[in-house]
């Protein structure tokens, strides 16, 4: 009995289907159902290419003039559907391409031949230019180091002309995902040791050059092409809108979204970097196959509207069984849940500038001790970064805590004359039947200390934005799920830290990430050009790693290129209306398909200005969505999403105009917040951003 033979498509097969007039669309669609069950079908004939430079491929004809373009190696069994188009096109494609296993890697890497030959002989030309030629970026590499960070054997020669960052960025297109990031790290100053260290590539394996089975079950390869082992897998893929994070991660992603791992794991990356998308397909993962029947996997985040995204997402990437076993939700709605099935009828306090809690504070700080000459925002910044944070309850404890970073020294005398305050805070909170939440996290995950059932309800618990949880939340978290392999996954970037106060360290919060920690680098949603505009916004601030160390900027890169950000002074808001409605209008002439195919939104730094943009907007003729902590989809087109910068935390917009006042860019350490906003805003637009300064 022979084996089925193994299917697989590959993503440029995807984005080209994507493009075709939908009647033959339909019709290869069907044609690829028939392929996937029998690729050995005596009704499919597998025509030679003349002139192919790879003798493995082969063409198909699927309907009238419409051909495939199938990868059938001589040896094994294996056939990847590559391509798709009217004959010629089709040929022409094919003729330049090839597709081999990386001898180092053991990854299939498809490999445009003819783009190799054409950059190569520009170099030549360039080389015996009279103007001094700098040494190669990658001069001291051997082929084999090239080879170990994924650049094909065809393009080593390509690599190794390469002179500088622009040089690289200019053949991008031409490598595999993992080959362009690891040779950024290394021009950046990574070893190629610490490169495929952090990436747990194993080089030291004998790779067999024909076996393509083998090769396709690689991390770099399933970033670009998916076995389809039976029909409704194929359909699923087919069906599915064309959206490549559903069906191809990066390497890293991959590594991270399947197996086990012996306890709690970190994963940092900028703006974009795909943080979300991983934490999703691990939500999916652990729960498909690490949760067992009355356990959930829980997906949980820091702002409603976002959680409320996850699951929509989640919904079309997951089927109903699966679903079953995921439960989304954001932290304090969680909280809020778990209180009232502890029928603990405290509202929870976010912020204290609300009416109840603000009477309770400037009660509190109506018996502060005068005679000590401290202002109202010490007592504020005190209660937060110290009391609350560390979950101080008693004086005994105020007394030993902590103050790094406080500026002012409290001797014992003074913090005995301080404390009263926060008790009387507490108390006054407590009369109205209000919690802090920092609070209300802290007496919860002591609850569920002796809560064993509680705990025992999730497998595992995936985190999203880490940086916006403090150390009460953190400790929470860590409380909520059984300690043990794959008990939690967190994502986060602290560059979008927009909470200050949130600033922790997990391992002080009992949670130790040590030898679970990794990094994701390529930007998949902004292009370079506004994802470089962003970073430049956060020169010289301190960014931490969510665990005590520091973070930087400078190893991310994106994908796709595009206009570079506008930045505009003006004066008043009728001005920056003025500018909004413009780049609006500008986008929307550019494409006559905008209105269809774009998103649009304005992420304005207060409420109040975002409802007055959106109601100039409208006067104008433009519909508008204000996006609040109830909103689930933002994905429509034909509407202007408004939003504030706290509320577009996490989502993305094909064009993004912000409107915040100028102080904002200041480049003042004390200004870190405003800046942090900013970069957050702006990495929210995929295609075209607008900065506007009033
Ligand atoms: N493997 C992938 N292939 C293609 N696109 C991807 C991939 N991973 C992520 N993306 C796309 O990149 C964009 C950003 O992804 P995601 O929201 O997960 O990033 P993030 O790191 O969580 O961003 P942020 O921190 O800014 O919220 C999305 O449009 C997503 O669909």
């Amino acid at each position: 009995m022979s084996l089925k033979p193994k299917v697989a498509l590959s993503n440029d097969f995807l984005i080209q289907l994507s493009k075709l007039p939908s009647s033959v669309h339909t019709k290869v669609m069907k044609w690829a159902v028939k392929f996937q069950s029998d690729p050995r079908s005596s009704g499919i004939n597998y025509e030679n290419i003349n002139g192919a430079r790879d003798p493995n491929l082969k063409s198909v004809r699927i309907d009238g003039d419409w051909r495939g373009i199938v990868f059938k190696p001589s040896s094994g069994d294996v056939y990847v559907l590559l391509y798709v188009d009217h004959h010629d096109s089709a040929y022409h494609w094919a003729e330049s391409r090839k597709l081999a296993i990386n001898p180092v890697t053991g990854a299939m890497q498809l490999v445009n031949l003819e783009q190799v030959t054409e950059t190569v002989s520009t170099d030549v030309v360039t080389a015996t230019a009279p103007t001094p030629v700098a040494t190669p970026l990658f001069a001291s590499l051997q082929d084999r180091e090239l080879m170990s960070l994924g650049v094909p054997e065809d393009l080593l020669t390509l690599a190794k002309g390469v002179h500088s960052d622009a040089e690289l960025d200019a053949i991008q297109s031409q490598l595999p995902v993992e080959a362009y990031e690891g040779l950024f790290l290394v021009a950046a100053g990574d070893t190629v040791s610490q490169v495929l260290n952090a990436r747990e590539t194993r080089v030291d394996k004998v790779i067999d050059l024909q076996d393509f089975a083998a090769a396709l079950a690689t991390p770099e390869s399933q970033s670009r092409f998916v076995v389809v082992s039976d029909d409704e897998t194929l359909a699923a893929i087919l069906n599915a809108p064309l959206a490549q994070w559903r069906v191809f991660l990066h390497p890293m992603q991959q590594k991270l979204a399947v197996g086990d791992r012996s306890g709690p794991v970190r994963v940092l990356g900028g703006a974009g970097t795909g943080k979300t998308v991983l934490a999703m397909h691990r939500a999916k993962w652990l729960a498909e196959n690490r949760t067992k029947d009355g356990q959930k996997v829980l997906f949980t985040t820091f702002t409603r509207n976002l959680a409320g995204d996850v699951e929509q997402n989640l919904k079309t990437l997951c089927g109903a069984s699966t679903l079953a076993k995921l439960e989304v939700r954001n932290l304090d709605a969680w909280v809020n849940a778990f209180l009232r099935t502890r029928k603990l009828e405290h509202r929870i306090v976010y912020d204290r500038k609300q009416e109840g809690a603000l009477q309770a504070w400037q009660a509190a700080l109506a018996v502060r001790d005068t005679g000590l000459d401290l202002p109202d925002d010490f007592y504020e910044q005190e209660l937060a970064h110290v009391v609350l944070a560390q979950g101080i309850t008693a004086l005994d404890e105020y007394r030993m805590a902590r103050r790094i970073g406080r500026g002012v020294v409290l001797s014992r005398a003074k913090r005995d004359a301080v404390w009263p305050v926060f008790e009387e805070y507490r108390g006054q909170l407590a009369s109205r039947k209000l919690k802090d939440v920092d609070d209300a996290y802290r007496e919860v995950a002591a609850l569920l200390a002796a809560d064993v059932e509680a705990t025992g309800k999730y497998s595992a618990i995936v985190i999203d934005e880490t940086q916006d949880f403090g150390p009460q939340a953190l400790k929470l978290l860590r409380a909520m799920v059984v300690r043990g392999e794959n008990d939690l996954f967190f994502v986060g970037d602290g560059h979008q830290r927009i909470y200050s106060r949130h600033k922790a360290a997990m391992s002080k919060c009992g949670i130790d990430i040590r030898g679970r920690s990794r990094k994701l680098y390529i930007n998949y949603r902004t292009t370079d050009e506004i994802r470089r505009q962003a970073v430049a916004l956060l020169e010289g601030i301190e960014v931490d790693d969510l665990d005590g160390g520091h973070d930087e900027t400078i190893r991310y890169r994106s994908l796709s290129h595009g206009p570079a950000p506008t930045i505009v002074n003006v004066t008043g808001l009728e001005s920056a209306y003025g500018e909004v409605a413009k780049f609006l209008s500008q986008w929307r002439t550019a494409d006559s398909k905008a209105e269809e195919t774009l998103s649009f939104c304005v992420v304005a730094s207060s409420e109040k200005v975002r409802d007055a943009l959106a109601q100039q907007l409208q006067a104008a003729g433009v519909p508008t969505v204000a996006i609040t902590a109830q909103s689930k989809n933002t994905d429509e087109r034909g509407t202007v999403y408004m939003s504030t910068m706290h509320r577009a935390k996490g989502l993305e917009f094909d064009c993004v105009a912000v409107v915040a006042p100028s102080i904002y860019v200041a480049a003042t350490e004390g200004n870190a917040n405003h800046r942090q906003l900013l970069y957050v805003a702006l990495t929210r637009a995929k295609r075209g951003a607008l900065l506007v300064l009033n």
